[in-house]
């Protein structure tokens, strides 16, 4: 047998471990779906391509199978103080459930301690929660909102999200220079300019300015 026809016939070698990473059906979906846009699955460059791709889907949509008590885990604290925490330039990447395409970009927290905080790394977990689903921005944008508000009853909450959509860039409307902001302001940022004010100077700049 001569070594092209080898590897089209030969099915690649999956490790079980692996294999443990894949949501179960994503593999034969993606196969099924070269064959669709007139691929040939088979060949040299494809063959694994099923596994990966199965294994990145089911890592950027880890998000259903985690709830918040998993993303935060022992991570609030009692503590005084009511000054304002900003956890700023958070990366976030999800897909659009309109295409199935990515929007990516920064997200910026900020909140009014009343007797809990939460440990700052903890707002990245959260905002990964929420990313790593089919999502528009200004769910993920609530979301990240109502489980500040949910953990830590605080005096106020306040998400500020810049995006840049893969679907208004590579095919649609074809913008490729747009971002999006997004935003959800909730107790004191909402009943006090000047506190809003303070977190909207600390955070804003757009993600294509810098
Ligand atoms: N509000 C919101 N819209 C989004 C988000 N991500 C993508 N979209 C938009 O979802 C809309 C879907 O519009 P449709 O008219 O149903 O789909 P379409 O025909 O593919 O639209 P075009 O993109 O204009 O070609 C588009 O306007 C997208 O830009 C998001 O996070 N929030
Ligand atoms: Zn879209």
């Amino acid at each position: 047998m001569k070594r092209r026809d080898r590897i089209l016939t030969t099915e690649p070698v999956i490790s079980a471990a692996d294999e443990k990473l894949e949501v179960p059906g994503l593999r034969d979906l993606t196969h099924d779906w070269l064959a669709a846009i007139g691929e040939d699955p088979a060949r040299e460059g494809l063959t694994r391509t099923p596994h990966r791709v199965a294994k990145a889907w089911s890592f950027m949509t880890a998000g259903y199978h985690k709830t918040l008590q998993d993303a935060v885990g022992e991570g609030v604290f009692a503590a005084e103080g009511s000054e304002m925490v900003i956890v700023k330039d958070i990366e976030f990447y999800s897909m659009c459930e309109h295409h199935m395409l990515p929007f990516y970009g920064r997200a910026h927290v900020a909140y009014i301690p009343d007797g809990k905080i939460l440990g700052l790394s903890k707002f990245a977990r959260i905002v990964d929660l929420y990313s790593r689903r089919l999502q528009v921005q200004e769910r993920i944008t609530t979301q990240i909102a109502d489980a500040t508000e949910e953990l830590l009853s605080p005096k106020g909450v306040a998400v500020f999200m810049e995006g840049v959509h893969l679907c208004m860039a590579m095919r649609g409307v074809q913008k490729q220079n747009s971002s999006t902001t997004t935003s959800a302001m909730r107790g004191r940022f909402r009943s006090d300019p000047r506190t809003r004010a303070e977190f909207m100077s600390a955070v804003q700049g757009t993600l294509r300015s810098r």
